[in-house]
C-alpha cells in the first residue's frame, strides 16, 4: 500500500490556523494560476473556526474562488448545527466575503429530496477541488463517513459513481449529506485538521490495522495519494 502522509505538528491552535491557511491559500493560488478559477471544500464542526478566520484575511482573488462543504447536517442555516452558518460567520468575512459559497443543504425536508438541487448547484464549481480540508471525530469518522452509516460503503468506495450522498448514522445527530471519497481524493491538495490530545490516539489507532468501516478516516489514510495532517495538542 502506498501511503504518503506529512504530519505538521504545531504548537497550538493559532499556529495550526496560520499553517493551514498558508497551505490552503497556496493550493488555491496554484490552481488560479493554471485555470483562473478554483474551488475549496471545508469541514464544519468545532475545530475549523480559527483556521477559517486566518484564511479569510488572505490576499487572494476571492471572486474567482468557490467554497463548499465536505459535508453538512441537514438543518436550516438558523441552526447552530449548520456548517454553512459556521462558514458564513467565520470564513466568508473580510477579503473572503467575495467568494462564491455553495451550501450542501437547502429547504427540502430531507437530504434525499434536496440532493438533485444541491448537485445542480455544485456544477458551478471548478472541479476537481483545488483543496479539501477534512476533520476527524473521536470515533474515527471524517466528512459524514460515520461508522454504521447507512450509505457508508458506497461513500468510501474509491470507485463510487456518486459525488454526493445522503447519510444517516446512529451517532451523526441529524441526517447528513456528504461528498464521497473519490471527490475528496481528486482534490489537488488534501488536508486533515485535528486538534487536541484526545484525537492523537484516535489517529494512531486509525493508522493501524482494522476495517475502514470501523474507523472511516482509514479510507482517506490508506488512499494512494499525499495527505497533509495538521495537528496541535
Ligand atoms: O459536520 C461535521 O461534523 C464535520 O464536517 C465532521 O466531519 C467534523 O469534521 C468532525 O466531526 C470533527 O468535528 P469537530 O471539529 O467538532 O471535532
Amino acid at each position: 500500500m502506498i501511503v504518503s502522509h506529512t504530519l505538521h505538528e504545531l504548537a497550538d491552535g493559532a499556529a495550526v490556523a496560520t499553517a493551514l491557511a498558508d497551505y490552503v491559500a497556496a493550493a488555491l493560488a496554484a490552481r488560479l494560476e493554471r485555470d483562473g478559477m478554483a474551488s475549496l471544500a471545508v469541514s464544519g464542526g468545532r475545530t475549523p473556526t480559527r483556521f477559517f478566520e486566518a484564511l479569510s484575511t488572505r490576499d487572494l482573488p476571492w471572486q474567482k474562488i468557490a467554497i463548499t462543504l465536505v459535508d453538512e447536517r441537514w438543518v436550516r442555516e438558523s441552526s447552530d448545527r449548520s456548517n454553512a452558518r459556521l462558514v458564513r460567520q467565520h470564513l466568508l468575512q473580510g477579503k473572503a466575503a467575495a467568494a462564491k459559497f455553495v451550501p450542501l443543504a437547502n429547504d427540502a425536508p430531507t437530504p434525499e429530496a434536496g440532493l438533485f438541487a444541491v448537485n445542480e448547484a455544485l456544477e458551478d464549481l471548478a472541479w476537481p477541488l483545488a483543496c479539501a480540508v477534512l476533520g476527524m471525530g473521536d470515533d474515527g469518522h471524517t466528512a459524514s463517513f460515520f461508522p454504521g452509516g447507512d450509505h457508508l460503503e458506497e461513500a468510501i468506495d474509491p470507485d463510487a459513481s456518486l459525488g454526493l450522498i445522503p447519510m444517516r448514522a446512529p451517532d451523526a445527530g441529524e441526517p447528513r449529506i456528504t461528498l464521497t471519497l473519490p471527490v475528496l481524493l481528486a482534490a489537488d491538495a488534501l488536508a486533515l485538521h485535528i486538534e487536541g490530545p484526545a484525537k492523537r490516539p484516535v489517529l494512531e489507532k486509525a493508522l493501524g490495522e482494522g476495517p475502514a468501516t470501523e474507523m472511516p478516516i482509514r479510507a482517506v489514510l490508506r488512499a494512494p495519494r499525499p495527505l497533509d495532517i495538521f495537528w496541535c495538542p
